[in-house]
């Protein structure tokens, strides 16, 4: 890689503040109302021109990181979420040609935290750059949502609902701060399975209706009462398929946290304390306890993908 063709995007993961989930629809999605939030627990994607040609695809992979066994289940074949979006953006552009891509890892791997969402946001991001397509900010959110339901968050990040299938995003105002703890599990779950549980527990779910007391909570920056507005329609579904859950959930409550829930379609939990020393005291009884992977802190909210490393800089 040299450094005048590559370009490095950062991009948040996100956990989910709301997750009201309507029946399934025709089209075998599901109607949501999706509060998501970014909180800095961030992958870095960088995507460089390919010194040679000869004998290769489009997109070659590899990927780094301090991930243990999440790393080795990142598909580096062309299912990866980042190449995908590179091709995207390949159709628009005119002399774009074949490119490594580098994902180092931080955010959990099939683990309701939208990781391969967030890498394929930023690899839009960087082959916008790289090959000087100049998409609009719109075309972007377009393409992300071409990709995935939880692509276009990324791309914008602080706290933002999303609506239809999740990819119809409104800002949310947010003052706060908050410090967050996430157990990380050991092994995934799979969002379509989780999905299918919840449709199976729940077959008459009402239509997904936003909470006038989240919102309150977060217009007023106070993480007691976001900690007890805290919501998962999916919740259920993922403790039916990782009943090991219920004891991490248990064992942060029990330490303090003033919000406990499980993040997306999960297996991450989510924790939220009430200021930094509440945070460390949850993640050292979680790391303890041995009911979870490891548990690392972050906090929320923060920008959406940024490009960090580029030509010229
Ligand atoms: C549940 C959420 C919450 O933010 O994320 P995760 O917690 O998995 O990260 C999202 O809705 C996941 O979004 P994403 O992972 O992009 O899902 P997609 O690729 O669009 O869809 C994967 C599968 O999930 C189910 N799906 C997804 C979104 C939606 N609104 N209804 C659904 O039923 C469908 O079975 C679909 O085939
Ligand atoms: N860049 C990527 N990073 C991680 N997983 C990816 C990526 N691209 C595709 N995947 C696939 O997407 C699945 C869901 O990954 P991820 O987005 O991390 O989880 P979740 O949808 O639970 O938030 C993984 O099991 C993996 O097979």
């Amino acid at each position: 890689m040299t450094a005048n063709t590559a370009v490095t995007v950062r991009v948040p993961a996100k956990v989910n503040l709301q997750l009201a989930v309507g029946p399934a629809r025709e089209d075998g999605y599901h109607d949501l109302v999706n509060v998501f939030h970014a909180v800095s627990l961030f992958d870095e994607v960088t995507v460089s021109e390919a010194r040679s040609r000869a004998g290769r695809g489009f997109v070659r992979l590899s990927v780094a990181g301090d991930l243990g066994s999440h790393t080795e289940r990142v598909p580096l074949d062309d299912t990866n979420l980042a190449a995908r979006a590179a091709r995207l953006v390949a159709r628009e552009a005119t002399g774009a040609g074949p490119v490594d891509i580098h994902l180092n890892k931080r955010i959990p791997v099939a683990g309701g935290m939208a990781g391969g969402s967030a890498d394929a946001a930023a690899a839009l991001v960087a082959c916008d750059r790289l090959w000087h397509t100049g998409l609009s900010a719109d075309r972007l959110l377009e393409l992300a949502a071409e990709l995935g339901s939880d692509v276009p968050f990324p791309l914008v990040g602080a706290t933002a609902v999303g609506t239809g299938r999740g990819e119809v995003l409104s800002p949310v105002p947010s003052p706060g701060r908050y410090e967050w703890v996430f157990a990380l599990a050991e092994g995934g779950l799979s969002t379509a399975a989780v999905f299918a549980e919840y449709d199976r527990l729940r077959p008459d779910a009402p239509e997904p209706r936003g909470d006038e007391r989240l919102m309150a909570a977060l217009a007023a920056g106070d993480a007691r009462r976001l900690g007890a507005a805290l919501s998962n329609d999916l919740q259920g579904a993922a403790l039916s398929l990782r009943p090991d859950l219920a004891d991490t959930l248990a064992t942060g409550r029990a330490a303090g946290a003033v919000g406990a829930i499980v993040s997306g379609s999960g297996p991450t939990c989510a924790f939220l304390a009430e200021d930094e020393g509440g945070a460390a005291a949850v993640a050292a009884a979680l790391e303890k306890s041995g009911v979870c992977e490891r548990a690392v802190r972050a906090q929320g909210d923060v920008e959406g993908a940024t490009v960090i490393r580029r030509p010229g800089l």
